[in-house]
This record gives structure tokens, C-alpha cells and sequence, in this order.
């Protein structure tokens, strides 16, 4: 048969939240270097927040069916709706654009989160990767609610196929604790809906990291992991700045030359960055043992607070410290992670953040919140042992005197050494599993060539 010049097309469409565009950016850039041309799909009212939407790949917008984006639907249940109804016509109608204009679409690389794209991408007849932004792990106790193996909400230790033992406050917060969100349990239970007829499962991890549950997931599913789908130049210890315009699908602006220059003067290994993602909403009271626990321990900081959360940090919080840290809206993060003052990451344990901090060798203080933090807390702590996990209660709720302990064992106590050297293990077994003949690069060339083929035929 003969070759056709053009590369396969790959839409690669994140749910529009920044924890999910990440990964899935990431791994789109993988695509591209592997040959494959990749378009970049999200809703038009996330596309007006993007600091840039110029990078190294087109991006095409789609309709989620409201003008003001999430924020703007009377819940969560009427937004995936109507997001499943006007994301379904809008993104059929930008496939029939691409096709139209020369840039036929060969497969859909779609979040979990919208199990509704399997549907568009049937109509087509294209190749269908559904990605999972979340580790293996919590994945497979997401399988074990869809099948029916384990009955929600669950209130006893359990041992799941693949798994350690894990006590409920290690499970998914919608999994021990339903009750605030019952609609997101079933949006993610619903990630295995249709599974079965889905081409590819990728998940962002890497072999090594949940070897088990990879093993025992792949027996079930056409899984593999194709992670950690990170910022690949902070990888080679190349500086990342000149990597930001690729970095570039940000929903908020870094104050880069103000905190650059203060890491730059502390000295190597003497600063925690404190960091809870892009969603984390703590309450005043919270924000108050949070910012007494960084206190306490004494150490340099470097703290991100969003803009809208502001408004909770303890009144002179900032001016009184401001001799041993500062507080900034947002930041480059692995910029930060890879800078040589950083000393440990207190982080929520987002998957993303997990990954980063590992990925540079960099220890943990976790403080999970809710959602899959609390299942990534419990295995950076005791399976992966990069850090200790600050104990947080059905609600996620913590005290800042923990916090503070927490953070001096890891800088300056014993526990601290071992921490230090597993960290540094995972970081170089991470960059293994990324590199050329590496297994998260096997498992991408193994995808890529599919998609040849498929195009081809
Ligand atoms: O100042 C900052 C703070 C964060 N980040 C980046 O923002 C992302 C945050 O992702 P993550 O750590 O996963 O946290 P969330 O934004 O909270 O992500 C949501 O999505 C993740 C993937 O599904 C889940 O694991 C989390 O629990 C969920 O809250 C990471 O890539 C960070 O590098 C920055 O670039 N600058």
C-alpha cells in the first residue's frame, strides 16, 4: 500500500481544568516529537483564560453550552449534561472542519472524566485513547466501585486486587466519604462505563512506580502507562524558562523574576515551596494552621496563593514573615521544583504535583484534601516513602502544629535522610522510565505506531 505523505492527526481533548490540561499538554508534546500531529481541543471559555494559546501546537475550542464556563451552571450534574450534549455537536463539527480542510482526524486521545467523546469518536470510526489523569491506584479502586467489589461509602480496611491494604481515610474522598459530592463519585466510577469498547487506556504513571496494579489493570484493559507526562526538559536538568512559551496553556500568570531572584539568593536545599494545586478552596480557619505551620517550622518559604484565596491568609501574615518568605499568586512550578534551594514540596498531592516533586527528586510534607490526594498521601508516605503525610480527618481537615513538625522532619530529622535518598531513587527510576527504550517510551512508540497503521489502511 502505498504511504500517504501526511502524518496521523491526534485531538487530544483535557477536561478544561488545569490539573487535567497538564498531563495531557505534556504527552501531546510527546506525540509531536514522535511525528504525530497533534490539535489540542478545549472550551471556549477556558481558551479565554489561557495566558497564551500560542505554543507548539494548534489549539481548536469547542463548547461546553455556557458562556461563563463551570462557574456558571446551577451544578454539577447540569453541567456535565449539557456538556456532554453541546461538547458532542461542537466537537462533531470541529472533526468535520479538520476533515474538510486537509487535516483529517485519525484518533481522539479524550479525559476520563468525559466518557462521552467515545460516542463521537465511534461515529467517525477513529482510533479512541481515553487518558487518566489520576494514578493507577486510584484508578483501580474507581474499577472495583464500577464492577461492584467493593460498596460505597467504604467504612473498613480493605485489600483490593493489585493494592496494599488500605485503611478508608486512604481511598478516594468520594469513596469513604460521598456525602458533600455524590455526583463526583459518579463521574468518576463512570470513567469505566464503555471501557471495554475504548482502543487504548493511558495512564500518566510509569511501570516501576505501581508495577502491581499496572499488572493486574493491564489483565483487565488495553492499559499502559505512558508517564510521567511532565515538563521533559526539566528532566535532562536543562533550565525550564525558555520551555514556558511550550508551557503555555497557564490560567494564571507567574510573577517569574520576583520569586526567581529570591530562590536564587537562599541558600541550596533551605526552602519548602508550599503549594495546593489549582483547585484546592481551603476554608479561613484552615489557611490559618496552614500559615501557622510554615511559621513554626522555622524554614524559608516560598508559598502559592491563589488570587481568589487571598482573602484568607491571616491579616499581616505576609508583612511579618516577609523576612523569611513570600507568597506569590501562581508560579512556574517545576521551575521552582528544580531550583537548587528547594528543600521539601508541601504539597496537597495532586496526581500532577505528586509526579513533578518525584520526578525531581524533590521530598514531600503531604496535607491531602479530599479526592484521590488522600490515596497519593498514603503511598508517597508509606509504599514510595518521599515524604510524611500531615494526618488529615474525614474532611480534610489538619493542624498547623503537625504541619510544622512535619515539615522539620523532613528538613532536619532522620526520617528526613531516608526520605532524601528514596526521592532521589524514584526521581532517576522516573527519568528511566521517559527516556528512549525506557518503559512509559516503549509504550508511547507502541501507541504512535497503531496510529500509523490505522491511517495507513
Ligand atoms: O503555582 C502553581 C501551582 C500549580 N501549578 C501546576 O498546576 C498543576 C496542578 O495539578 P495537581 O497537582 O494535579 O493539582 P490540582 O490542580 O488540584 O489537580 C486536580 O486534578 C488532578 C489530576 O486529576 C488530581 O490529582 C487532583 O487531586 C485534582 O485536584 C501542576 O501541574 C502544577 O505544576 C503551577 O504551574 N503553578
Amino acid at each position: 500500500m502505498e504511504q500517504s505523505p501526511r502524518p496521523a492527526h491526534c485531538l487530544v481533548f483535557p477536561y478544561p481544568m488545569q490539573g487535567h490540561i497538564n498531563p495531557m499538554h505534556q504527552f501531546s508534546k510527546t506525540l509531536v516529537s514522535k511525528g504525530i500531529k497533534v490539535t489540542l481541543v478545549t472550551t471556549k471559555f477556558l481558551s479565554k483564560s489561557f495566558q497564551q494559546l500560542s505554543g507548539s501546537m494548534p489549539v481548536e475550542t469547542i463548547s461546553d453550552g455556557f458562556e461563563g464556563g463551570y462557574a456558571s451552571a446551577e451544578s454539577l450534574e447540569a453541567y456535565f449534561s449539557k456538556f456532554k450534549k453541546i461538547g458532542s455537536e461542537t466537537l462533531t463539527k470541529l472533526i468535520e472542519k479538520l476533515n474538510a480542510t486537509g487535516f483529517p482526524v485519525d484518533c481522539i486521545v479524550y479525559d476520563a472524566m468525559m466518557t462521552w467523546v467515545l460516542d463521537v469518536v465511534k461515529s467517525f470510526g477513529l482510533v479512541s485513547a481515553i487518558f487518566f489523569t489520576q494514578s493507577c491506584a486510584v484508578d483501580n479502586i474507581y474499577y472495583h466501585v464500577k464492577k461492584g467489589l467493593i460498596n460505597v461509602p467504604v467504612e473498613n480496611r480493605v485489600s483490593l486486587s493489585g493494592l496494599s491494604v488500605l485503611e478508608p481515610l486512604d481511598m478516594p474522598s468520594f469513596v469513604h466519604n460521598p456525602g458533600l459530592y455524590p455526583g463526583l463519585l459518579d463521574i468518576m466510577v463512570n470513567q469505566f462505563s464503555d471501557i471495554d469498547k475504548v482502543d487504548w487506556v493511558l495512564c500518566n504513571t510509569f511501570y516501576k512506580l505501581e508495577e502491581e496494579v499496572i499488572e493486574w489493570m493491564s489483565k483487565q484493559l488495553r492499559l499502559r502507562a505512558i508517564g510521567p507526562t511532565i515538563l521533559r526538559k526539566c528532566l535532562n536538568n536543562q533550565k525550564t524558562r525558555e520551555d514556558d512559551t511550550d508551557n503555555g496553556l497557564q490560567m494564571f500568570k507567574p510573577n517569574t523574576d520576583a520569586y526567581m531572584n529570591w530562590l536564587n539568593e537562599q541558600q541550596d536545599h533551605s526552602v519548602i515551596y508550599v503549594s495546593f494545586g489549582s483547585l484546592a478552596e481551603l476554608n479561613a480557619e484552615q489557611m490559618q494552621e496552614l500559615a501557622y505551620g510554615i511559621k513554626q517550622s522555622g524554614k524559608h518559604f516560598l508559598w502559592v496563593v491563589r488570587a481568589s484565596e487571598e482573602g484568607k491568609l491571616p491579616k499581616g501574615f505576609v508583612e511579618e514573615t516577609s523576612a523569611k518568605g513570600i507568597v506569590v499568586q501562581w508560579c512556574s512550578q517545576m521551575e521552582v521544583l528544580a531550583h537548587k534551594a528547594l528543600g521539601c514540596f508541601v504539597t496537597h498531592c495532586g496526581w500532577n504535583s505528586t509526579l513533578e516533586a518525584l520526578c525531581l527528586g524533590v521530598p514531600m510534607v503531604a496535607v491531602p484534601i479530599w479526592t484521590d490526594q488522600r490515596t497519593n498521601a498514603k503511598f508517597v508516605a508509606d509504599v514510595w516513602r518521599m515524604g510524611v503525610r500531615v494526618d488529615t480527618d474525614k474532611n480534610g481537615v489538619f493542624k498547623g502544629e503537625i504541619v510544622g513538625h512535619c515539615i522539620r522532619e523532613v528538613m532536619d530529622g532522620e526520617k528526613g535522610k531516608e526520605v532524601k535518598t528514596t526521592s532521589k531513587k524514584w526521581m532517576d527510576m522516573a527519568r528511566e522510565a521517559v527516556k528512549e527504550g525506557g518503559s512509559s517510551d516503549i509504550s508511547i512508540n507502541e501507541f504512535v505506531a497503531s496510529l500509523t497503521q490505522h491511517y495507513k489502511s
